[in-house]
């Protein structure tokens, strides 16, 4: 007596634990001395994909397994009807605005200059500012360092994507800077404190991901502000209980980054996973500026 175990089965099947046949073993199915049906696993359905069926119902002879490859790829191209593409199989990643943000001192410069560094395809947006240029700080690089009135200038021609008084100064991000580099394929980092990153989700919603850095504890922040030594005690201050009452908005961000006392490495690199993943993503997010 013959037995024959048959696992047909087709993705598209509403049901894909209920095998499908096509017609003319589905006769043979009905009898029950000659076939037995056994439940299918989820990989087994991906296994027998709809392609073994065509190859079959094709009637074209395969060449056998030890056939050689060039023979081989020949014969299973001929059994499928059309040749084997090379156009890549996942399609090809947007590019993304990440927004990074967090308290003052907790080392969004320090991230985005070790990510300057290590990765290839970001453009980090230059930010207009009114404050006053820091020891070793290069206007064009750290940022576009002008005056109070050219900073109200470019907020009255509409050049801005976002702009803030943070402790009396004017910060900035220039529009025609990104929709440059994302014409060009770059991704995009903006460096923006918390009140930035609000009004840009305002503006680019989901479109943008959004990475909230912190360090590991209060203690550790406070030190790191202090060791700068950019501050007077006064502003240290405001910049303190700015930044307890900053941390609670961690929910509106997408992913929370830690960035502890020297580690800062690990800091980047949870970054960088964040890109990969995002541009793993089969439905990427869709920027509009
Ligand atoms: N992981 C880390 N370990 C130790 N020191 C760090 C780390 N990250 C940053 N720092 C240091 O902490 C200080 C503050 O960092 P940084 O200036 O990058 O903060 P910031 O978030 O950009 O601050 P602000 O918003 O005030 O400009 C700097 O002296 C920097 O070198």
């Amino acid at each position: 007596m013959l037995f024959r175990r048959i696992f047909f089965t087709t993705l598209a099947h509403p049901n894909p634990r209920i095998p499908f046949f096509p017609k003319q073993i589905s006769s043979n199915f009905l009898n029950p001395i000659r076939f037995q049906i056994k439940p299918i696993s989820q990989n087994q359905i991906f296994h027998s994909s709809s392609t073994s069926l065509m190859a079959r119902a094709s009637n074209v002879p395969l060449p056998p397994i030890t056939a050689d490859k060039a023979e081989l790829f020949r014969g299973l191209e001929s059994a499928l009807g059309s040749p084997f593409s090379s156009q890549p199989l996942s399609p090809s990643p947007k590019p993304l605005i990440i927004v990074i943000s967090g308290p003052s001192g907790v080392g969004k410069d320090a991230v985005i200059k070790r990510l300057r560094e290590v990765r290839e395809g970001i453009h980090f947006v230059v930010t207009a500012t009114s404050r006053g240029k820091r020891p070793g700080e290069v206007d064009g690089k750290d940022y576009y360092f002008v005056s109070k009135e050219e900073f109200l200038l470019m907020v009255e021609r509409n050049e801005l994507l976002e702009y803030a008084l943070v402790y009396g100064d004017y910060k900035g991000i220039p529009k025609q800077q990104i929709r440059d580099f994302m014409l060009k394929g770059y991704d995009i980092v903006l460096r923006v404190d918390i009140q930035g990153a609000a009004t840009l989700r305002r503006i680019l919603g989901d479109s943008a991901i959004f990475i909230f850095l912190v360090a590991e504890n209060e203690n550790a922040l406070v030190e790191r502000l202090v060791d700068r030594k950019t501050e007077s005690t006064e502003a240290l201050l405001v910049r303190i209980a700015t930044a307890r009452e900053e941390v609670k908005h961690v929910r509106d961000f997408d992913y929370v980054v830690v960035n502890a006392e020297g580690k800062l490495e690990n800091a980047v690199k949870l970054v960088e996973s964040i890109i990969d993943a995002e541009k793993a993503k089969v439905v990427q997010r869709n920027v509009k500026i």
